[in-house]
């Protein structure tokens, strides 16, 4: 009846689209978040267009008596605070979550980032609500209308701001409430299988389980949306039973039919399709994919919006593929789309060059060209590399041959080498940058390079690398400083080394037992007999810190995505090929962090490189890590999704020989903080009535107020500046963790306020799709802070740590997130 009223009788305007979940909660009663969007012609600009719809008042109890009634009995909010502290909306420190009491208000108002500020007058009219008197500034927002229509809670916002609409997105997609339970069953066999005894269960209450067996709606989008395949000719994904025989597969004409090619198929032979002259987007809206016979038919009704499904540009032609589908209408064959003005272009990419598509290379130009006024040629070669790799621009090899003198400057200094042969040299140097990287230069056209080949070559320079990696005094020594557990982790280990019985271990220890410490050691001891040991780390972080240490996936080249058909890029005639074979001893730190599937694959790879089913291709593995601190990163993933993920649900889990550590080496001095940390990794602290662990008085910052109590734990992390600038490394081993991105820039801005020396400030430019609009956009998008990109202000000084967010150049350690 509510949709109906909003999106037929239009009670608020004309409704463009709308999406509505079903929530069941507490005591398991529904209720609906609706997301409206209106129609241009109806949409509301104004703090008075407000006003037509949201009310945040009493209403007079003379001339409105049902709605005042109504008002008191469902839109009065707590009360909470003083009155009543135990009311849920309440949190510690913070007060009430929704901010009530709010202020009182003359008119209403917009708001920098949130729902419009509504008009409450103080007119000094109260209602005695559950024991206490309530004014103004307690009613939460409804509309007059639905509320007497409904007799029932039904808050009513205006989304006024971005922000205020990917809010209620996020409501309405963070999906349903899950709790993780154990079964313990009496033990025949004595066995306790751990994992099988973790099962994902959704608490479903009475309400709820009614609502699903009467299939009512729990949620719907409108217009839905139709997800549109973008593939290149022929390589489309295809899914067939395993037992199918391939010939019967290929002879099947529907096995090459796919939305695309039925959409070119509908443009060359439909009339109604071609008198449409639709992209490919708009098609969905007059016609309708049947999955069964693999054809587009006519729609009769129904609205739907037709999106193609995302690409990103590191996929080259694909993305440009997904460009030209976005522009050209009526296409009749991937052919066409290549054909621009009579001419046909080798590659989507050039069309889309010639349709003017593609954002020019200005900016990774304009990089380059100041860089060659201070930057020698090998910093100059790292960058092109790296812009290549991250700036994706449209023409590199027009940039390269811009550039190639300021390129190739100290080659060129060498009288020895004649032009053609500078040139390979110089662009195989980029190329190995790239492949650090994992990319190619083959990837970025230049169509004439070709890679050195000689895989004699280039075997030696891998092998060559690896034991050049120093070997330091200090990490020899300390084979005499390990302690009881560190040393019999030693022996153990070595002991498969020295005889070459293949067998995998997992050092399990606590945070601080000192498991880099025994990863120094093995990996000194092994390197000093001029043997290879491969140190890897699931993080960019952890493998800085172990020496020659690279990050698992780029050594393995496993792969970044869950594909289960993809593998470890990694071909058996390879450099890193003959590399991993001749390791002795191949190190994985924080393998508690990594995927299980990434371990699997890794396991694949070595099975087949060494031609034995041995688990790990019979390779000595030191997994380490601790399932206290961080699990593997399950993007939008629930707690079950991401103990499915761990390494411990891997079959090969049973097979590692697991070795502890179990003093903290680390904290030794603070007995107390040690044993806090661990009953916090292994579940066992104490929980206070709401189920929470309270942190001892010991370690808290009393809270006086946001401004004074931050700088006291500024002051407590950071104690002194002046120190940090003279050594930088004592102050990458501080940090202040925070839950919200704005927080994180606020304490930013502050801390290098505070730091000593310079302040020099970066500005980014933000550019939209149409310029026509830089003049009203350009401060919105200056003020956007999307993860993985550094703020619009970037303020730096000196000696200041900063993080990388891109695999720079991995090789010399600077990686995504050191
Ligand atoms: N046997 C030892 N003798 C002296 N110092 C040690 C010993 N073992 C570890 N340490 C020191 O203790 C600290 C913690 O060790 P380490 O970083 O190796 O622990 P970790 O288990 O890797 O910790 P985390 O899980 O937090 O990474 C380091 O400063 C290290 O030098």
């Amino acid at each position: 009846m509510l949709k109906k009223e909003l999106s037929k009788r239009h009670i608020f305007g004309k409704v463009a689209a709308y999406t509505y979940i079903i929530e069941f909660q507490k005591r398991g009663l529904p209720h609906a978040h609706f997301l409206i969007i209106l129609k241009q012609g109806s949409k509301m600009y104004s703090p008075q267009a407000y006003d037509r719809i949201v009310c945040a008042e009493l209403p007079n109890c003379h001339h409105q008596p049902y709605l005042h009634s109504l008002v008191v009995k469902h839109m009065m909010h707590g009360p909470c605070g003083v009155m009543n502290p135990k009311c849920p909306c309440m949190r510690k420190n913070i007060g009430c979550k929704d901010k009530y009491p709010k202020e009182f208000n003359e008119s209403t108002r917009h708001s920098s980032n949130s729902y419009p500020i509504y008009k409450r007058s103080d007119d000094k009219k109260t209602v005695k609500v559950r024991g206490h008197h309530l004014d103004n500034r307690w009613v939460v927002p409804y509309n007059p209308y639905l509320l007497s229509k409904f007799n029932c809670h039904l808050n009513v916002e205006v989304c006024s701001t971005v922000r205020a609409v990917k809010y209620i997105y996020k409501y309405i997609y963070k999906g349903h409430d899950k709790i993780l339970y154990q079964l313990n069953k009496t033990q025949v066999d004595h066995s306790f299988d751990e994992i099988k005894s973790f099962v994902a269960a959704r608490w479903i209450s009475a309400p709820e389980a009614m609502w699903r067996i009467f299939a009512f709606d729990l949620n719907e989008i409108h217009p839905s949306v139709t997800l549109l395949q973008v593939h290149l000719e022929n390589k489309h994904p295809l899914a067939f039973p395993e037992n199918r025989p391939l010939e019967s597969l290929l002879q099947n004409p529907t096995s090459s039919t796919t939305m695309l090619t039925e959409f070119f198929a509908m443009n060359r032979q439909d009339d109604h399709a071609k008198s449409l002259n639709c992209l490919y987007a708009e098609f969905p809206e007059h016609f309708v994919w049947n999955r069964t016979t693999k054809q587009w038919d006519h729609r009769k009704n129904k609205q739907v919006i037709g999106r193609l499904a995302p690409t990103h540009p590191s996929k080259g032609e694909r993305y440009y593929l997904r460009m030209l589908l976005m522009h050209i209408r009526k296409p009749t064959s991937f052919h066409a789309l290549k054909t621009i003005d009579g001419i046909t272009y080798a590659t989507f990419q050039q069309a889309a060059d010639k349709l003017g598509l593609l954002q020019s290379d200005d900016a990774a130009e304009l990089c380059l060209q100041e860089a060659t006024l201070y930057q020698m040629p090998s910093s100059l070669r790292h960058l092109f590399a790296a812009l290549l790799a991250y700036c994706t621009p449209t023409n590199p090899e027009k940039i390269w041959l811009k550039y190639q003198d300021s390129l190739s400057e100290d080659i060129h200094q060498d009288k020895s080498i004649d032009q053609a042969n500078v040139e390979k040299i110089v662009l195989q140097i980029i190329h190995n940058y790239l492949q650090s990287m994992g990319k190619s230069l083959k990837d970025y056209g230049f169509s004439s390079f070709v890679p050195q080949r000689n895989i004699k070559q280039l075997i030696a320079k891998e092998i060559e690398s690896e034991k050049s990696i120093p070997v330091l005094d200090v990490d020899l020594a300390a084979l005499h400083q390990l302690n009881g557990d560190q040393r019999i982790a030693y022996d153990r280990i070595m002991n498969a080394v020295l005889n070459k019985k293949s067998e995998a271990f997992f050092v399990d220890g606590p945070g601080g037992t000192g498991k880099t410490f025994l990863y120094k050691t093995l990996l000194a001891t092994i390197r000093s007999k001029g043997w290879i040991a491969l140190a890897t780390a699931t993080s960019g972080v952890a493998a800085s810190i172990l020496p020659g240490g690279r990050t698992a996936h780029s050594r393995f080249k496993i792969p970044l995505y869950d594909d289960d058909a993809a593998t470890c890029n990694v071909g058996k005639q390879s450099a890193i090929a003959h590399l991993i074979q001749n390791a002795r001893l191949i190190i994985w730190e924080e393998a508690s962090m990594a995927k299980r599937k990434s371990i699997e694959k890794f396991n694949e790879m070595l099975q087949d490189l060494m031609q034995t089913n041995l688990a790990f291709g019979g390779k000595i593995i030191v997994f380490g890590g601790d399932f206290r601190q961080t699990l593997p990163v399950v993007s939008k993933g629930h707690k079950q999704d991401i103990i499915n993920a761990s390494f411990v649900n891997s079959p090969l889990w049973r097979q590692l020989t697991k070795l502890r550590l179990q003093q903290n080496m680390r904290a030794r001095k603070d007995p107390d903080f040690c044993t806090f940390l661990l009953n916090i990794g292994n579940g066992t602290q104490q929980i206070n009535s709401s189920g929470e662990v309270d942190i001892p008085a010991s370690m808290n910052i009393p809270f006086i107020d946001d401004d004074s109590s931050l700088e006291t734990l500024i002051n407590v992390v950071f104690p002194s500046m002046e120190s940090f600038s003279i050594n930088p490394a004592a102050v990458v081993n501080r940090a202040i963790l925070m839950t919200r991105n704005d927080f994180v820039h606020e304490i930013n801005d502050r801390l290098i306020e505070k730091f000593p020396g310079k302040k020099k400030t970066y500005l980014s430019f933000d550019q939209p799709i149409d310029s026509r609009d830089q003049r009203d956009t350009q401060d919105f998008l200056n003020s956007l802070t999307p993860k993985g990109m550094p703020p619009h202000e970037l303020k730096l000084k000196r000696n200041c740590p900063i993080m990388l967010i891109r695999n720079i150049n991995p090789t010399e350690g600077l990686s995504n997130g050191t």
